[in-house]
């Protein structure tokens, strides 16, 4: 599964949180969506998921143009929004077969996902019982029920402890396996665990695309990279 966005611009009132942004992400890659806060990641994220309508531009999925073609490619991708909106009072496995329901799964594949991402001995307990650890595993069991090609995860570690973050990205890695993953996050050690390629959004334009080792060019360090180029009027593409 590809996805390809083209001259992407979307406005908020006055506010632009994307400009002519254009990317081009081919089957099995993971790319690393970098940027400081207010960037415009999850904008653009909510774009290729069909939650959220671009100003102007196109992104096709797959050669398939996610504003004619909705229904269709939401079934290929799997989306962890960012802070993981789930409902706290439902139980786990109730949540999971809600979705599986949706999604117009068995419930074969509420059991196998729970087994995969290791809920089992968490599945009969209500979600707001979870650890934030545990929360993540429920947001990545229904990001991946339907067995999606894309998996778009926002910012997935965000607010873990240090095991927690081990544990969901080795999860991620599994669960990514020959898919096509964008993955956002301020983490510079999960892009370089996770990710073949970095894409650096600042102030919605694109600064950057390369590979870990082209971004990191001159400098010492992943973060030093990503200060500099944030930094500067001008960074060069
Ligand atoms: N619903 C909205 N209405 C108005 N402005 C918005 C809305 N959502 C986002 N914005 C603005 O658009 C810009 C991009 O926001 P976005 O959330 O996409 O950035 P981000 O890179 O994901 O940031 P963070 O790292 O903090 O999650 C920001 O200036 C933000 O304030």
């Amino acid at each position: 599964m590809t996805i390809s966005i083209k001259d992407l611009n979307k406005k908020y009132g006055e506010q632009w949180a994307l400009k002519n942004v254009s990317l081009n992400v081919d089957k099995g890659e993971v790319i690393g969506l970098l940027g400081p806060n207010g960037a415009g990641k999850s904008t653009l994220m909510k774009c290729i998921v069909g939650a959220l309508e671009p100003t102007s531009g196109e992104i096709l999925v797959n050669d398939r143009s996610v504003k004619d073609h909705a229904f269709e490619t939401k079934q290929f991708i799997g989306y962890l929004p960012e802070n993981n909106p789930l409902y706290m009072d439902m139980y786990v496995k109730e949540y999971l077969s809600f979705v599986a329901d949706i999604r117009k799964q068995t419930s074969q594949s509420i059991d196998e996902v729970i087994e995969k991402v290791g809920l089992t001995p968490e599945k009969n307990k209500k979600i707001k019982q979870l650890s934030k650890g545990y929360k993540q595993r429920v947001g990545l069991a229904q990001a991946i029920i339907h067995q999606p090609d894309i998996l778009i995860l926002d910012e997935p570690t965000n607010g873990l402890d240090p095991n927690q973050i081990i544990e969901i990205r080795n999860l991620i890695k599994e669960v990514g396996e020959n898919k096509t993953v964008i993955i956002s996050t301020h983490i510079m050690q999960e892009v370089a665990a996770l990710c073949s390629r970095v894409v650096l959004l600042n102030k919605g334009e694109k600064l950057a695309d390369k590979s870990i080792v082209e971004f990191q060019g001159k400098y010492e360090t992943l973060e030093a990279a990503f200060h500099d180029l944030t930094t500067q009027t001008k960074a060069e593409v």
